[in-house]
């Protein structure tokens, strides 16, 4: 299992609040993701860019999870990344959908749980957390 991610537990965030995570994509990424949710098993969103990993190049794969079950993946067109960058990821959610915010780029993802608050945030892979934001 890949050591060192930041992961958030015990989080009571509600529909129209953000979750933003500021960080540094490493030069040499393959791939990251930030997952938000009930718990590790149970994601409302799977947000994975990836550089090069599972095949894919310079791909946004989006998607949830259902008690460990892996949901319908969504393949985003745009890849606004660049190795070494330094983002900012805002994510926030109705029952409805999430919507994720980045620099140049927002797009919704159906909240198909119909999860009703984020209690877990995790950061995985390449990617160096700076901060992160509630509000
Ligand atoms: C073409 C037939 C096989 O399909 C492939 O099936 C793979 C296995 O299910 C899919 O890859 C999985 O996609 C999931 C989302 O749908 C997750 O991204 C799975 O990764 C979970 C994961 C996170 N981490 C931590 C991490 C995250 C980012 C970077 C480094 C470590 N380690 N494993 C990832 O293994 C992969 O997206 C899927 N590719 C396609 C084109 O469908």
């Amino acid at each position: 299992y890949p050591s060192g991610g930041l992961v958030v537990t015990q989080l009571d965030i509600q529909p129209g609040e953000c979750i933003k995570v500021k960080g540094k994509i490493l030069p040499d990424a393959k791939g990251f993701a930030v997952n938000v949710g009930k718990d590790s098993s149970t994601l409302m969103l799977h947000f994975n860019p990836r550089f090069n990993c599972h095949g894919d190049v310079n791909t946004i794969v989006c998607n949830s999870k259902d008690d460990g079950t892996w949901g319908q993946e969504d393949r985003i067109a745009d890849f606004p990344f660049q190795h070494g960058d330094k983002i900012e990821i805002c994510i926030s959610f109705s029952e409805t959908e999430a919507t994720v915010k980045l620099p140049e780029l927002e797009f919704q993802f159906p909240n198909r749980l119909g999860m009703e608050k984020i209690q877990y945030l995790a950061v995985e892979g390449d990617f160096k957390v700076k901060a992160i934001k509630f509000s």
